[in-house]
């Protein structure tokens, strides 16, 4: 197996069973997560998805299974050095409150005994890359930082020694829904940017087929299905899942195709394609921008009252054709939910299907 095969962090028949319960918190989980890919991790509360997440940098011991880390055996590593090799990220931050953010920031530099330049270069560096102004950030103390700085922070603090491996638990959980929506964008620009591979755990469904190039559901300690999104919202493996994901799942399905997954073939008739009134910041000639998802042109189409929309790029959305493309099965993608394109799962989930 060639090292780009290899996924970047691979479980085999992971477990856990915590003292004195009756059941395992994780339950035999195989998991797969391709290099420079996020996994989104997902379920009721309670079924495992933190005791996974941690027994990947062994914060948690499984008690049974394996664990690969780039081709690695991780259970036989030494634990403190493998996790200054993981980046980790959790609700709340956990900041240390007595540092300033750059002494914050510099945690994992310092114990890897980086000199002081290199470290001072660096803090500034993951800063500017969250969005921070390091002249104005560096040296606050944590408490005089909003909650949405604070996650910022805790993220430039994860990405300090520059892990190719990003654990994250709930890492917008305690911020407003704004600033929450803002931070996800970033974020994934961000791991775009870097090619991190990311395990991010969530109880949101919409933050999960945002970030994730494949999604991994869990119930009751088990992995029910492992898939990119698109795939996903589009064949739930049982009801289960189905109902988790909601019943407005191939909604939620629309945002993740490009509108040009359903161009119109034949054509409707010119002389149904009703212009109608044009939103604010629509194209001209009334055609949806390149770019639109799906549910940008079943907005436009609900605004306008039409049935068929011109695409700026060429072709026609109809309403049939959107509501086929939104059913359509996708083709199976590899259980480890590697994207088939070479722009990994870009928010346009048609490289996916
Ligand atoms: N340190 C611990 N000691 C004993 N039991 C634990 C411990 N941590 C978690 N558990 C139990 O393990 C099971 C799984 O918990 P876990 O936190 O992994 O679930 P989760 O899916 O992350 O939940 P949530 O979404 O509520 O955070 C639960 O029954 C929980 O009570």
């Amino acid at each position: 197996m060639n090292a780009a095969a290899t996924p970047m962090i691979e479980t085999e028949r992971l477990g856990k069973t915590w003292p004195g319960a009756t059941r395992p918190a994780v339950d035999g989980v195989s998991l797969r997560v391709a290099r420079g890919t996020c996994c989104a991790l997902i379920g009721p509360s309670g079924c495992g998805k933190t005791t996974l997440l941690r027994m990947l940098n062994r914060l948690v011991e499984p008690d049974t299974g394996a664990i690969r880390l780039d081709g690695a055996d991780a259970l036989r590593a030494d634990p403190v050095r493998l996790r200054r090799g993981i980046g980790y990220v959790i609700q709340n931050v956990g900041l240390f409150p007595h540092r300033d953010v750059a002494a914050n920031i510099a945690t994992v530099p310092r114990l890897l005994g980086w000199k002081r330049a290199r470290i001072e270069a660096r803090v500034d560096a993951v800063l500017s890359l969250v969005g921070l102004d390091p002249a104005e950030y560096r040296h606050r103390n944590p408490r005089q930082l909003s909650g949405g700085q604070a996650q910022r922070v805790g993220v430039a603090r994860a990405l300090a020694a520059d892990p190719p491996v990003l654990l994250m638990d709930e890492p917008f959980g305690a911020v407003d829904p704004l600033q929450r929506a803002r931070l996800q964008v970033e974020l994934l620009r961000l791991l775009r940017e870097l090619g991190k591979t990311v395990v991010i755990v969530t109880h949101d469904v919409e933050e999960a087929v945002l970030l994730g190039d494949s999604v991994a559901v869990m119930r009751d300690g088990r992995l029910v299905q492992h898939a990119p999104p698109a795939a996903l919202l589009a064949a739930p493996a049982d009801d289960f899942v189905a109902a988790f994901l909601g019943a407005d799942r191939l909604l939620k399905r629309l945002a993740l195709l490009p509108a040009e997954a359903a161009i119109a073939d034949p054509p409707p008739p010119p002389d149904t394609l009703s212009p109608g009134t044009h939103p604010p910041g629509a194209h001209p000639s009334g055609a949806l921008p390149i770019g639109a998802s799906l549910r940008d042109a079943l907005a436009a189409m609900l605004e306008r009252d039409a049935r068929a929309l011109p695409l700026a790029g060429g072709g026609v959305v109809t309403l049939e054709s959107l509501f086929a493309a939104a059913r359509a099965a996708p083709a199976a993608g590899p259980p480890d939910g590697r994207p088939a394109s070479a722009t990994p799962g870009m928010a346009g989930g048609a490289a996916l299907d």
